[in-house]
């Protein structure tokens, strides 16, 4: 039987159990499902990815991150739920199939292996990764903060104690620097959708301005779909728009290095809850939003797959 069977979805793991989870998945499904190694964490960590193929060589992609935020489990929790649907439903699921006989899907389920540790042994709370510099005394850096676009502007922190520090210098971070390396060399990616939580929310640039995307109708358009799939799964609501104008001025974000490096489809989730958990989201709700999330997920790709 499947080890990938047996697991268990509905619990939180250790980032022992999640890189041993992911050799049995690619073990299990080796016809569609790979591991990447793009870098290594400050602490010398491996960054993995799945690529999720059907075949063909430089076909258009679909990037998936979760868990930049070390604290934000239910997000790594999320991706793994949402790893092992994609290998269950291909050639079941019509849409599904559709897009991954077309496109390939990369899925970094663990963005911050160094801060989800510390998560882990240390800090439940703690959000940065673990990099700490000569001379300065507070540790890590805000990975959701470090990317190029709007780096250092308003909505991020240059002060190194600060929770959204955004480090000395763009992709100065090992994290983020193993991502733009190997989504600037793919070279195809045409969407890309990060993972957050909590807030219940569907966003997309810019988080640095106010000022609106070229195809900003359209995203809104994408959004206000996908979360009316996700609310008819189990009737929980999200609010959706710009970052910048739904939530707060973010700079050197993901989704806007993303967008301004021509990934024109460029989404971020704030998964459960509103407040009540937060960031401490009981297991047993990690399946019921992983389900509701996978809705929207799909929902997503399949507008960018038409377009
Ligand atoms: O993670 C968050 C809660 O820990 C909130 C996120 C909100 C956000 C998410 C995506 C893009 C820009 C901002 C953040 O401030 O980086
Ligand atoms: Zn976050």
């Amino acid at each position: 039987e499947r080890s990938t069977s047996s697991f268990s979805y509905s619990s939180y793991h250790t980032l022992e159990e999640i890189y041993s989870w992911i050799d049995n998945l690619v073990t299990e499904y080796s016809d569609i499902v790979s591991k990447i190694q793009i870098g290594h964490s400050f602490e010398n960590r491996s960054i993995l990815v799945l690529k999720f193929s059907t075949g063909g060589s430089q076909r258009p992609a679909i990037w998936i991150d979760s868990g930049i935020h070390s604290r934000e489990w239910i997000t790594h929790a999320t991706g793994i739920w949402t790893a092992k649907k994609i290998v269950s439903e291909y050639g079941k699921d019509r849409m599904l199939t559709n897009i991954l006989n077309t496109t390939d899907i990369f899925m970094e389920i663990v963005s911050n292996p160094d801060g989800f540790a510390f998560t882990h042994s240390m800090n439940r709370l703690w959000r940065k990764n673990k990099s700490n510099r000569p001379g300065v005394f507070c540790l890590g850096v805000d990975l959701n903060r470090n990317w190029r676009s709007g780096f250092g502007g308003n909505g991020s922190n240059d002060n190194p104690c600060s929770e959204t520090y955004h480090g000395p210098y763009p992709h100065s971070e090992p994290e983020v620097a193993a991502i733009v390396d190997f989504i600037t060399a793919h070279g195809n990616v045409k969407l890309l959708i990060s993972i957050h939580s909590y807030s219940q929310m569907l966003m997309y640039p810019y988080g640095h301005s106010l000022e609106p995307i070229s195809n900003q109708e359209e995203l809104y358009s994408v959004a206000k779909d996908a979360v009316q799939a996700l609310y008819e799964v189990h009737g929980i609501k999200y609010i959706y728009g710009s970052i910048s104008t739904t939530l707060y001025l973010a700079s050197g974000i993901t989704v806007d290095w993303a967008y301004d490096s021509g990934i024109k489809y460029a989404f971020s989730f704030e998964l459960r809850d509103t407040g009540r958990y937060g960031f401490l989201l009981p297991a047993t709700q990690i399946i019921p939003t992983a389900q509701e999330t996978w809705v929207a997920i799909r929902t997503i790709m399949e507008h960018t797959q038409n377009h």
